[in-house]
């Protein structure tokens, strides 16, 4: 019976012919060498048998059964695949990657314990507990090799088994192949680079440029063309002028008879799933700077943001340039004269180092060069510069500030402002100056919802619950899900017939764990480290971080799906929430942003729930309120869109290409 039949198989690579009328056949229980030279065609050749790539014409059939793109889920417990490189998790040991591939061939635990005895005892294998990054190349190709027969598949497909081995690893992976042919009757694909094991199949095909030009058994191609060995035969072909194909081309029989398949129809399969979170706990459990990227880095982050943004800035330098002279610390002190204005003034500015000046060309000199970060010129009668008007009360004195730092020049503007109502507003018992103004001083109402002890601090530090998860989230994941594209495991995964919808529910659950691992740190940071009173309800504060976590955490398993290039994850991870956070309203109000651009910003991820999160700590509104639900909505709906992306993401791009 044949096993494999491939008949008129074309490939191409940007109009290139790759695999150019590609027809071949292995009888079961056999070993078919495909040797060629580098770039002629062989992996290709394989990733179509394994429906990893389209082929552009012919056909494939695995035990009489047709080879579709990307249905992998056929043909899964009947193959096993060792690719050319290792492609297994760097860091997990030798019994925890072979475990979890044989739970994704939903092998038994004493099937298992069997065939991982059998398989260490044929291979040789390092101890059970080493890990695979600390292994030699040679222990890491055997390793490689057993996840491909754990499941006691009917066909093995190796691409370059014994490439870079010694003598002594290849003669026993030779040994190895040749007993499971006999005793359990596999049947064995390899391509390699070498005649000399060439001769060793039972039968071996030369490849050139896409196509096969002999196929045949070593000591029958050798007597044929009348040469002592292999590479004899092989010069003598690829030297001739028109190539010779002395292939047999074999007419696919449709009519023999059928190997049952029996394929997994169910979408779900529990020990599938476990398998997958397995590994994601054991990678873990091994890489310290996830641990504390998970469990501690927001903690972290709290504590430096806490202390650095939304605090009050303080020593700073200001120049005074004064037309008369008003001493401060004079106890006999005039009341209500300009003097006791100054002075008052100035007591009720902290935090600020105010520097006399005797003329104001010298402060401005300094003012330039940045060692003042302002300048107070106090005319003379300042008094009788106060103005009242609806608004504000006018500080009667000529003030020059930086404003190439915006945030400062507004802080201290407001300072500046606040000190000099506050000076008038305690003189005003004593003195009669200006009393219409003083008897209402104008207050600026910034405490309507928020508490009286309300500062920017606290501000900052509740926009910070959805600020600071969200990016490093993305890029948490987003290197996670790369990690296992780029060391190949991904795609030996998919080969085992793991189902998207598996996938999926894997990641959900995990995503879960460390959606809540980091929702509790960020509610432990706002209330113990930097002690802000939540007035809302403390659950419902913590969904909404839990939700906006998931958002964030889909985010970077979408990226992974498309980009599994490290460089591209994260330049992916960083333009999104690059982009995100500016248009999230959280730096700046959305009220001023473009007409143009303000729908697309409140669509975005963090707008909403950034809004939600405030009303419900600051302000106390429960879920009823629109302000809140709105944000639960935005990233229930970004959930769910981000679901959908990643279904279809890996239906269409199932295998990584990297
Ligand atoms: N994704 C791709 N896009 C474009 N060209 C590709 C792609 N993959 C392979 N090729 C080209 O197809 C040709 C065959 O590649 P393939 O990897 O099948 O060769 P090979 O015989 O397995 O080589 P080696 O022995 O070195 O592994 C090469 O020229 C390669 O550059």
């Amino acid at each position: 019976m044949k096993c494999i039949e491939i008949k008129s198989l074309c490939k191409n690579y940007n109009n290139e012919k790759i695999l150019n009328d590609v027809n071949l056949s292995i009888e079961c229980g056999t070993i078919y060498s495909l040797i060629g030279p580098s770039g002629c065609g062989k992996t290709t050749l394989i990733s179509c048998l394994l429906g990893m790539q389209k082929f552009h014409s012919g056909g494939i059939r695995i035990f009489n059964h047709q080879v579709e793109f990307e249905n992998t889920t056929k043909f899964a417990h009947l193959i096993g695949f060792m690719p050319q490189t290792i492609s297994l998790a760097s860091n997990l040991s030798v019994k925890e990657i072979l475990k979890y591939f044989a739970n994704l061939h939903q092998l038994e635990n004493e099937k298992f314990d069997k065939s991982f005895e059998n398989v260490r005892k044929m291979l040789e294998l390092p101890s059970d507990d080493s890990i695979i990054q600390e292994l030699s190349g040679g222990e890491q190709r055997r390793v490689s090799l057993a996840v491909a027969i754990i499941h006691n598949p009917k066909i093995l497909i190796l691409d370059e088994p014994t490439v870079g081995l010694d003598i002594l690893l290849c003669d026993r992976i030779w040994k190895f192949l040749k007993k499971q042919t006999e005793e359990k009757h596999f049947t064995v694909f390899m391509t390699t680079h070498y005649l000399n094991e060439a001769a060793k199949a039972d039968r071996c095909g030369f490849m050139r440029n896409g196509f096969i030009i002999v196929e045949d058994n070593a000591s029958k191609i050798t007597r044929n063309l009348n040469v002592s060995s292999l590479d004899e035969a092989f010069l003598m072909i690829c030297q001739k002028k028109e190539i010779l194909r002395i292939c047999d081309k074999q007419e696919i029989n449709v009519n023999e008879e059928k190997f049952e398949i029996h394929e997994d129809k169910k979408w779900i399969r529990l020990k599938v799933i476990i398998g997958l979170i397995a590994f994601e706990i054991h990678r873990l459990k091994r890489q310290p700077v996830e641990i504390f990227w998970i469990f501690f880095a927001i903690i972290f982050q709290y504590c430096v943001f806490s202390n650095v943004i939304g605090t009050i800035p303080s020593n700073f330098k200001l120049g005074v340039v004064k037309s008369n002279y008003y001493n401060c610390n004079s106890t006999e002190i005039i009341f209500c004269n300009e003097s006791e204005i100054f002075c008052e003034f100035f007591n009720q500015i902290d935090g600020i180092e105010m520097i006399n000046y005797g003329n104001y060309e010298k402060s401005y000199d300094d003012f330039k060069k940045s060692e003042i970060f302002g300048i107070i010129k106090i005319p003379e009668n300042f008094t009788n510069l106060i103005i009242e008007n609806e608004e504000n009360l006018t500080i009667p004195f000529e003030i020059l500030l930086d404003n190439s730092k915006f945030p400062l020049l507004l802080f201290m503007q407001q300072k500046l402002q606040k000190a000099f109502q506050k000076s008038i507003e305690n003189l005003s018992k004593t003195c009669n100056i200006k009393n219409n103004l003083l008897i209402k001083p104008i207050k600026i109402e910034e405490e309507m919802f928020a508490p009286l002890t309300f500062e920017t601090k606290n501000y900052q530090s509740v926009i910070n619950a959805v600020l600071m998860p969200f990016p490093a989230i993305v890029l948490f994941s987003s290197l996670t899900f790369t990690q296992s594209r780029r060391e190949g495991v991904w795609n030996r995964t998919i080969l085992s017939g793991v189902k998207i919808t598996e996938i999926i529910i894997a990641n959900l659950i995990e995503c879960l764990i460390i959606a809540a691992a980091y929702s509790v740190q960020i509610i432990f940071s706002l209330k113990v480290l930097i002690e802000i009173e939540i007035i809302g309800n403390l659950g419902l504060t913590l969904f909404i971080i839990f939700i906006n976590i998931i958002v964030g955490f889909l985010f970077g398993f979408i990226i992974a799906i498309f980009y599994s290039k490290f460089e591209i994850a994260v330049g992916m991870a960083s333009l999104i929430t690059f982009i995100i956070i500016p248009t999230s309203g959280i730096l700046w109000p959305l009220e001023g942003a473009s007409p143009i651009i303000k729908p697309f910003c409140y669509a975005l991820p963090l707008s909403m729930v950034g809004e939600s999160l405030r009303n419900v700590i600051l302000k106390g509104l429960e879920i009823q309120h629109p302000l809140v639900y709105k944000g639960i909505l935005s990233s229930g709906l970004w959930i769910i869109l981000s679901l959908f992306l990643s279904f279809f993401g890996l239906k269409f791009k199932k295998f990584s290409t990297e």
